[in-house]
């Protein structure tokens, strides 16, 4: 069957989310089939459909004795493929009730047998190894007006078969974003949860706890556990305190974890939002928007020129040099770029950095050839165990980190505006010493955690066999030893820092002390 080849193929590439998409295709179109000799009442054609992708245990049983052996393999093969891809995803959970759904049509396949036991083996191992046993939570912000609500209804349209729950922010007018929201999608009335107490980010953290707390309890403890929760920020919030929740409160990390922070930008207005004065101390909520963001959808591209689009891109990639950017119209994208992205795991920061994918804005220069749509990230580097150049602190970091000699270049550089917001990137070929880096960690955090929005790193300690990988928003640090590092491959240590005033000598400096010489 075409659409079961199709799924292997995406399976193969990683396009979990596609695979996930076509595999539900099929599925439906199986339970939508007359021709099968079950489901045969018009009526009852769209609920088999949601059933065989919801609850495939209670649709096979009921089903099961009128099919044929051809569909039996073919719906065997389906779940199974759907397993594979949602482990892909990290849904465990999900891949459970899959792989019994493809044991209950083949018993007899031993392979299934032995896949249906290693994976519930993982998730008893408990909520430390099974990432995927907690609800992957995504973080839609982006300044007003952006596309927020156009991504979301977007999302939730889109055929992916997954049990999505939505909390909202308002900000000033109550309900207009819930009047928006389309219904027909998998969003029920009673898992839309609305922050109505003001602003999310620095006064009703709490409420989203609480907010977080009774979703939990209308659907895990009835039975009924979701595939995904997804909070839309008003367009004045700070994305700060939202992502935080997921690092410091006990019950939120011990059944949530945060996917990413998905960030919608106005290709026309963005620029003037960035550059837009700020009262002295007063935040750029666009600025940090795009700060904190692991996906960038450079929006309403049908509204600028090529050129601007450029531009705006260039502007993006100087506060933030390792989210992927993709350029859209009306926020759509492919659903593998917005969810089940998983850039909060410690395992995602190890890969994206090990692999070298965010060292190619130093080769580039100049600062703006960033984001070709879905890359792992461009990040600035410091070099390879020497100190950088001559840059000050007076906003001309982010694009560039190289000693430009092109005079013209330098020229540009002044003219531009200082967002006070950067990336930094250091690496360095040598190992640190545990406890300067303890030290290192602890300054970093107690005196410019409230300057600091993301930093990621892998580093290489002397004495140490794993790499020591680390991920932070502000203060929240989470960091542990994992995967050793291999025979032959070089030991390193590789960081990025995005943030306000960002001191590049003074982190390099720092960083230096601890280096074991
Ligand atoms: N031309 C154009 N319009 C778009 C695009 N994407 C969204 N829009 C429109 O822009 C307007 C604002 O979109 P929303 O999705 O409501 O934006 P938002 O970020 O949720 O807005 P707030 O809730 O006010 O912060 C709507 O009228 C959308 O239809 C796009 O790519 N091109």
């Amino acid at each position: 069957m075409e659409a079961l080849k199709s799924a292997k193929a995406a399976l193969a590439d990683q396009r979990f989310f596609d695979g996930v998409q076509l595999v539900n295709g099929a599925l439906e179109a199986q339970a939508g089939s007359k021709a099968g000799g079950y489901a045969e009442a018009e009526a009852g054609r769209a609920e088999d459909k949601q059933e065989i992708l919801r609850s495939p245990e209670t649709f096979l049983k009921r089903e099961l004795p009128q099919m044929k052996d051809a569909q039996r393999q073919l719906l065997a093969q389906l779940f199974a493929v759907r397993t594979d891809l949602l482990l892909g995803l990290g849904a465990l959970k999900r891949a459970v009730v899959d792989i019994s759904a493809a044991r209950l049509l083949a018993p007899e396949d031993e392979a299934m047998a032995k896949k249906q036991k290693d994976i519930e083996g993982q998730l008893a191992a408990g909520p430390e190894t099974a990432a995927g046993s907690k609800t992957p939570t995504s973080i839609i912000t982006g300044f007003l007006g952006a596309g927020k609500t156009t991504l979301l209804n977007y999302i939730l349209e889109s055929n992916h078969g997954k049990k999505i729950a939505i909390i909202e922010n308002e900000f000033g007018e109550v309900g207009i974003d819930d009047a928006l929201l389309n219904t027909k999608s998998a969003v029920t009335e009673e898992n839309v949860i609305e922050m109505n107490n003001g602003c999310i980010c620095c006064t009703v953290r709490g409420d989203l706890i609480a907010g977080l707390k009774k979703l939990h309890k209308q659907t895990t403890g009835k039975g009924k556990p979701l595939d995904g929760i997804i909070i839309e920020t008003t367009g004045l919030a700070d994305p700060a305190p939202v992502a935080q929740t997921f690092f410091a409160d006990e019950f939120v990390s011990a059944n949530m974890v945060l996917d990413g922070i998905l960030t919608v930008v106005d290709a026309k207005h963005i620029v003037g939002q960035l550059q837009e004065e700020k009262p002295q101390g007063a935040v750029n909520e666009a600025v940090e928007q795009i700060a904190f963001a692991d996906r960038i959808l450079l929006n309403k591209t049908d509204l600028v020129t090529e050129a601007e689009v450029e531009t705006v891109q260039k502007e993006i990639r100087r506060i933030n040099k390792t989210a992927a950017i993709r350029r859209t119209q009306n926020s759509v994208a492919d659903m593998d770029f917005l969810l089940g992205i998983q850039a909060f795991s410690l395992e995602k920061v190890l890969m994206q950095i090990s692999q070298g994918s965010l060292e190619e804005e130093e080769h580039h220069g100049h600062g703006g050839h960033g984001g070709h749509g879905g890359h792992g990230g461009h990040e600035g580097h410091e070099g390879h165990g020497h100190d950088s150049h001559g840059h000050d602190n007076h906003g001309h970091e982010g694009g560039h980190e190289h000693s430009c000699a092109d005079e013209a270049c330098e020229h540009q550089s002044h003219k531009r505006h200082d967002y006070r917001v950067s990336s930094v990137g250091i690496q360095r070929d040598q190992e640190v010493l545990k406890e300067k880096l303890d030290a290192f960690i602890s300054w970093l955090v107690q005196t410019k955690g409230p300057d600091l929005y993301r930093s990621k790193g892998v580093l290489a300690v002397r004495g140490m066999s794993q790499k020591f990988v680390f991920h932070a928003v502000h203060m929240q640090f989470s960091g542990r030893p994992q995967d050793a590092w291999s025979e032959g491959e070089k030991r390193q240590c590789k960081m990025v820092f995005i943030g306000k005033n960002l001191d590049r000598a003074e982190l390099n400096k720092k960083f230096d002390e601890c280096l074991a010489i």
